[in-house]
């Protein structure tokens, strides 16, 4: 019997943003004797679902896949928000709370391409799509010869370009092939060795009003504190750094037992300068190591830097 109050969970209307909705319902019906008819899926545009190319580089980091969402969230117009943790500004409204994470994905960046086995075999001058700023300056800083163009649209259009020949080869995450079930486009992962992934990749996370203790609960069920501790030293380490740092960001927490290790980067644009540190320790320190390591890079990077990105 279809509820009477179901639980209204608000999203972009993306097929990414979907199947991370349609795994959260999931969970949530497994873990509770739920069924679909207990759940309303509200479709919510953001301002990074209308703005192109260039623009949407110069607004990065404003939360402009997740600002309208939490605004209909606050009004009351929906119940739960589901969120890329890597597409979230590390400041959070006020009457707002991430309290649950989804064990996380496979955290690493896909390469593909049709024409070659990995980034090392693409020959001089190739031509690799991207969007991200990260990716972009990873590339030029393993590959000074390659050529980066700006390269968006769904994962369609992304590898029909690459059939057209307009670029030789594009990164993506792995773990959103996956959700979208494009694993098999996969020409090969990147080790995070080679290319560092961006913060919180792979990880999703589930916002409430702080109040709502009702759907604090019914979420609890289903968190997972592993992921939820690698995800905050790393936004720890990205939220120190933000002030003070509109340049490409590269970090990721690993787990053994109860230890962490962490690593992060940072990278002007072009590539032709970056800075890579790493932390080890207890799980309990995710946050101060995150930071930490920042500060660390803050200080190698140096004013130079810096004034080469504002
Ligand atoms: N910024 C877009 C975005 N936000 C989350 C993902 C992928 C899935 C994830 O990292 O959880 C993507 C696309 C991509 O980077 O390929």
């Amino acid at each position: 019997m279809p509820r009477e109050n179901p639980i209204r969970i608000g999203t972009r209307g993306s097929n990414l943003a979907l199947a991370q909705v349609y795994e959260l319902r999931d969970r949530l019906c497994a873990a509770h004797g739920m069924t679909h008819d207990d759940f309303e899926i509200v479709i919510i545009k953001t301002s990074g679902d209308m703005i192109q190319d260039k623009a949407l580089r110069e607004f990065g980091g404003k939360g402009l896949f997740t600002k309208e969402i939490e605004d209909a969230l606050i009004a009351g117009e929906i119940d739960m928000a589901v969120h890329s943790m890597k597409d979230v500004p590390t400041i959070e409204p006020d009457p707002l709370e991430i309290v649950c994470m989804m064990p996380r994905e496979d955290v690493r960046d896909a390469f593909i391409s049709l024409k070659v086995e990995g980034l090392t075999d693409l020959p001089e001058g190739a031509v690799v799509g991207t969007s991200s700023l990260r990716r972009q300056a990873q590339v030029k800083q393993l590959r000074p010869d390659i050529e980066v163009i700006t390269y968006r649209g769904n994962v369609e259009t992304r590898l029909r370009k690459l059939e057209e020949g307009v670029a030789d080869a594009t990164l993506l995450a792995v773990a959103g092939l996956q959700r979208l079930g494009h694993a098999d486009k996969i020409t090969a992962p990147v080790s995070p060795d080679e290319m560092l992934p961006a913060i919180a990749q792979g990880a999703i996370g589930i916002q409430i009003r702080k109040k709502d203790d009702e759907r604090r609960e019914l979420l609890s069920a289903i968190h997972d504190r592993p992921t939820h501790v690698r995800v905050i030293a790393e936004r720890a380490f990205l939220a120190e750094l933000d002030g003070s740092c509109r340049t490409p960001i590269a970090g990721l927490a690993d787990l053994d037992g109860d230890q962490m290790r962490f690593r992060g980067q940072i990278l002007l644009p072009d590539g032709s300068e970056a800075h890579a540190t790493a932390r080890s320790g207890p799980v309990s320190d995710a946050e101060a190591m995150g930071k930490d390591a920042a500060q660390e890079l803050l200080q190698r990077a140096g004013p130079d830097f810096m004034a080469q990105i504002v």
